[in-house]
């Protein structure tokens, strides 16, 4: 159903009036109401089917990213997230990105690698031979365990053999199963594969297998977006929009060539694409693991980002990073607010998904390259911090906003001052 994601009072609203909102533009059922209601309802039940040991729940704040238009689509994000300003420089960015039609994404197919590594082999490049040679046997059997993903157009499509000629241990072969998932995440779907044509690939290569587990580094399962800004879309009353491009070009640069900037950099593009992991049930270790080693791919750490100018000054915005998320399998089906995440998306397929979270990395990006390369980053985030730090302090109620109003004039947002604000107030 069309939506317009262009909340312009939602950041005014109270939680409940927020909810009340979404209900009407989303036709929310009565059922997800509640669990929205109940913030990160999740019966103890199934939280203790979910992993071992359990005691208890942990919350986090839930939240809403606006104004995101993604290949024509207004889309509404949910984002899980503890730290203050992500969700409304996400908001921000998306805002500003509008004017020149959202973000335009793409997606490779849902392919994942598993991989199989062979040890003991005495003639590494004969093995190989071998193994391709066996390449539709191999594949045959991989498929033969999981029916309904071939009902749903996946399995396995092919297979590479990598070689490690030396290694501590003698020469190496390594099978990678190269598989269609669909709209899983995929891990437990490819390790069954693995594991299931280890015992061929041992007649076959003469070698013994070791281990059979996916690669996180997902390159064949890439997620792309990109945005454009017009000059006009940064000027302010200090500032020329023109100069704030060539600033948000040289912070780029910055991470493009220097590893500890690259580091934070992607830290701020993951400050977008994490929250929307963790809303929908998905494993946020696995997208982690698969950008920073994306990060890596061409022999240096670098940006997962590009920002440069088009002819006519514009500012284009890039992103491509492994992006394996499923809307089935893992939590996704068993935690209650990952389906209501999914509902509020209302996307269709895994790929649709991919290519909102690195929207919402690329908006990210650009927020704090934004604040980075002209005011700072301390004001805008500190100013939504301080809420954090009024109660950490001990304000409650009436209190935080007083002192948070307080300390961001005074632009000193820190605890030993809040505490001092707070006793002038109630000593009054
Ligand atoms: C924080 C802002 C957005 C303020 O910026 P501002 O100019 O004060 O915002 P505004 O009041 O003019 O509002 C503009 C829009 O921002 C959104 N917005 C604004 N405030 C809210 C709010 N309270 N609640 C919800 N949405 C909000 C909202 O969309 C609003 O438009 P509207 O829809 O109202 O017409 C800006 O200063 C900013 O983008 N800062 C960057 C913040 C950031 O990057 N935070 C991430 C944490 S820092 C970090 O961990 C990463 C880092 C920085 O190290 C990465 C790196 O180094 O690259
Ligand atoms: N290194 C890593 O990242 C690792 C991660 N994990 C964990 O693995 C989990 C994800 O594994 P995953 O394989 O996605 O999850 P599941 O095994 O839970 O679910 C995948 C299964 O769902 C079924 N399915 C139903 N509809 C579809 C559809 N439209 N598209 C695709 N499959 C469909 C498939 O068939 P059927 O049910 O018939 O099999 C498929 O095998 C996460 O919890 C992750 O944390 C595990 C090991 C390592």
């Amino acid at each position: 159903m069309p939506i317009d994601s262009r909340l312009p009072n939602f950041r005014s609203l109270s939680p409940a009036q927020r909810i009340d909102h979404l209900t009407t533009l989303l036709k929310l059922s009565d059922q997800d109401q509640q669990l929205l209601r109940n913030a990160g309802a999740l019966p103890l039940e199934i939280a203790d089917g979910m992993i071992e040991n359990v005691v208890g729940k942990f919350e986090l704040p839930y939240a809403i990213a606006t104004n995101f238009l993604v290949n024509g689509r207004d889309v509404l994000v949910p984002l899980v997230v503890e730290e203050p300003s992500v969700v409304a420089a996400a908001s921000y960015m998306a805002k500003l990105a509008r004017a020149a039609g959202g973000f335009r994404t793409s997606s490779s197919a849902p392919l994942m690698r598993a991989q199989v590594q062979i040890v003991g082999v005495t003639d590494p490049y004969g093995a190989r031979q071998r193994l391709l040679r066996s390449k539709d046997e191999i594949i045959a059997l991989a498929n033969s365990k999981d029916t309904l993903l071939l009902q749903l157009g996946g399995g396995c499509r092919d297979i590479e053999i990598h070689t490690f000629e030396q290694s501590a241990v003698g020469p190496m072969l390594v099978m990678h199963l190269i598989v269609d998932v669909r709209d899983a995440m995929g891990a437990n779907t490819v390790n069954t594969m693995a594991e299931t044509v280890a015992p061929l690939v041992e007649k076959v290569s003469g070698g013994k297998v070791r281990l059979r587990i996916l690669s996180n580094l997902a390159d064949l399962r890439l997620a792309r977006a990109e945005a454009r800004f017009t000059p006009e879309t940064f000027d302010t009353a200090e500032l020329k929009g023109k100069d704030v491009i060539d600033g948000i070009i040289e912070a780029y640069t910055f991470a493009a060539i220097d590893p500890y900037r690259a580091a934070t950099h992607n830290k701020g593009i993951m400050n977008g694409i994490d929250p929307l992991v963790v809303a929908t049930g998905n494993d946020w270790r696995a997208i982690e693991a698969g950008a920073h080693a994306y990060a890596s791919r061409n022999g240096h750490y670098g940006s997962l980002t590009t920002w440069e100018k088009d002819k006519q000054g514009h500012l284009v915005g890039t992103i491509e990073m492994p992006m394996s998320l499923g809307l089935v399998g893992g939590a996704t089906k068993t935690h209650p607010m990952a389906q209501v995440s999914l509902r509020i998306l209302d996307v269709k397929s895994a790929q649709e998904l991919a290519e909102i979270a690195v929207a919402v990395g690329l908006a990210q990006n650009l927020g704090a390259l934004r604040a980075l390369a002209t005011e700072g980053i301390q004001r805008g985030h500190m100013a939504l911090h301080a809420r954090n730090i009024a109660m950490q302090a001990g304000a409650v109620g009436e209190e935080v906003d007083w002192v948070v109003k307080q300390m961001v004039q005074a632009r000193d947002v820190r605890t030993e001052r809040a505490g001092a604000l707070l006793n002038e107030r109630r000593n009054k």
